[in-house]
């Protein structure tokens, strides 16, 4: 066996495990990476990358559609589904450079490529080699959950991992889960022309302000995508073309299935327990420095069982780099970490909901709204179904929520707000270009400052004073 000693052993070359090495490495430390399946893991390969890229052909087609509002004829456009993934599969080969082990190695990472598992407190094989080094991070990601449904097993059925694929469009597609897999596949497939049943256990878009996912949900419907809610999937019959899904008295037939019922953190096959690092059904268990039981081994990313997503698992591996490298302390925070749903309209959240600033803010919060169909930019483009929301607590944003267009880029803005602790103040600020979308977000701090300036006698008094008294 061949012996390798390290500063610090990396297990998965996804986006935490990635972003990670490259810093790292460049900063003068010894990095051993080890990925057992594709680099650059789930977002680039099974996850983001190839949903966004599915997501924007539909859009294509979409638009062919509904051009009659603009004067421009409305047609149903010939898809060429397995063109639509070839689009995908492009995409993730222009990207894939960037995440490969040729330019890892050029960064001066040791890149393996095996299935990691840890034999010790201080020992990794992999393959032909034993790692021992200063700290482990595991960064192993997560696999789709595949729920105890009745039958399952033994019908064919998609996950995110085989869905991109597909070369043969489905005639009617069924998917289990409404959650953002679950809603953006739909979507986009609807789009490109198949019929789509969802079926969701609770409420569809369950995470999202029900004020805003009920804004998405409507325009889904008015799609022609079939959204059914508080029904569970108990069984499943039929063979490859002809798949039953069952709940309770209801049937519904279709001839795909996509499972979509949420992930689970990949924690198997990893020597955990010899490593003494304790984990549970969500993921390792760490605290927020990110540090497990074992306080040589760090978890990141969807393993460490808080918010899965890339940016998440990116922002991990920086609070890590900073107490690995330099020692320093740092502490994972939840607050300020905003996600988006790429439906259409998207849907994006920062801090607290409305809910969770009611309860802790009671009446001293206030809840700003501003609606797209007041924002010129909307108008111009006729895309006036938005909402933005922002919860204030004595002048200072706590939470915003945006159904629209662009919310997951107008989302932005109000993260850089949290994560700066800065007040609605800042907005007003800042001058921005007209015509834009993003004037929505200016806006609210308007529809904030509004009543403070133009209801109080206070300003209506010195004003008044200014004009008749100062020459
Ligand atoms: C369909 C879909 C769409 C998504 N869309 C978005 C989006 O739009 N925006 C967003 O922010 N997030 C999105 N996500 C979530 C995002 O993909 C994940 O949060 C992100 O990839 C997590 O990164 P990670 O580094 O924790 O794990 P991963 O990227 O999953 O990487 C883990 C790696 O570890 C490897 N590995 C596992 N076990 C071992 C072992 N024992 N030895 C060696 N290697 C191992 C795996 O092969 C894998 O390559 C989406 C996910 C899915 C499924
Ligand atoms: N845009 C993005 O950033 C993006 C996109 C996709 C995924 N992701 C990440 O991936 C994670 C997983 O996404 P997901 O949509 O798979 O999970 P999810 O947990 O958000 O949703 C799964 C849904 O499936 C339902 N469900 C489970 N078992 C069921 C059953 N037997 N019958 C009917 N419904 C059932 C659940 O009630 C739940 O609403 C997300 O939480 C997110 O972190 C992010």
């Amino acid at each position: 066996m061949d012996r390798i000693e390290t500063d610090i052993c990396i297990i998965g070359a996804g986006s935490g495990g990635l972003s990670l090495a490259a810093g790292a490495a460049q900063m003068g430390a010894r990095v051993v990476l080890i990925e057992a399946g594709e680099m650059g893991g789930d977002c680039l390969n099974f996850g983001c990358v190839p949903s966004k890229s599915l997501i924007s052909a539909a859009k294509h087609a979409h638009g062919m559609r509904s051009g009659a509002a603009f004067g421009v004829a409305s047609v149903e456009p010939v898809i060429d589904y397995a063109a639509a993934m070839g689009h995908v599969r492009g995409a993730i080969e222009t990207i894939a450079p960037h995440d490969s082990q040729e330019r890892f190695e050029g960064l001066g990472v040791t890149v393996l490529r095996d299935r990691a598992r840890f034999v010790s407190e201080s020992e990794v094989e992999a393959g032909p080699h034993r790692i021992t080094a200063r700290r482990f991070v595991v960064a192993t990601g997560s696999r789709p959950l595949v729920p105890p449904i009745d039958g399952l097993a033994d019908v064919p059925f998609l996950t995110n991992e085989t869905l991109f694929e597909q070369r043969e469009r489905p005639e009617h597609l069924i998917i289990i889960g409404g959650g953002p897999i679950g809603l953006e596949m739909a979507q986009a497939h609807r789009r490109l022309g198949c019929r789509v049943t969802v079926i969701e256990a609770m409420r569809a878009l369950g995470r999202e302000d029900p004020e805003l996912a009920a804004i998405a949900l409507d325009r889904l419907r008015a799609e022609g995508i079939e959204i059914l809610e508080d029904t569970k999937v108990e069984k499943v019959t039929g063979s490859a073309g002809d798949i039953t899904v069952h709940s309770g008295e209801a049937a519904i037939t279709g001839t795909h299935l996509l499972v979509a019922a949420g992930r689970s953190p990949t924690t198997e096959g990893l020597g955990l327990d010899a490593a003494g690092v304790a984990f549970e059904k969500t993921g390792i268990k760490v605290d927020d420095a990110l540090r497990s039981s074992n306080r040589r081994v760090y978890a990141i990313g969807d393993v460490a069982g808080r918010q899965q997503f890339t940016h998440v698992a990116n922002y991990h591996a920086g609070v890590i780099a900073r107490s690995i490298l330099f020692g320093l302390p740092a502490k994972a925070s939840d607050s300020h970490i905003p996600h988006a749903t790429y439906t259409d309209p998207e849907l994006a959240q920062v801090g607290l909901t409305e809910a969770e600033a009611r309860d802790r803010h009671g009446d001293a919060l206030e809840v700003i709204r501003f609606s797209y169909d007041q924002n010129d930019r909307a108008i111009a483009e006729g895309r006036t179904t938005g909402l933005v929301k922002v919860m204030v607590h004595k002048g200072r944003p706590v939470g915003a929520a945006i159904v629209g267009p662009q919310a997951g880029e107008l989302i932005g803005t109000w993260a850089m707000i949290l994560a700066n602790g800065l007040k609605m103040k800042a907005l007003t600020n800042t001058v921005l270009p007209y015509p834009t979308l993003s004037e929505v977000n200016k806006r609210v701090a308007g529809a904030y400052f509004s009543p403070r300036l133009f209801d109080s006698p206070w300003v209506k008094k010195v004003v008044g004073f200014i004009q008749r008294h100062v020459p």
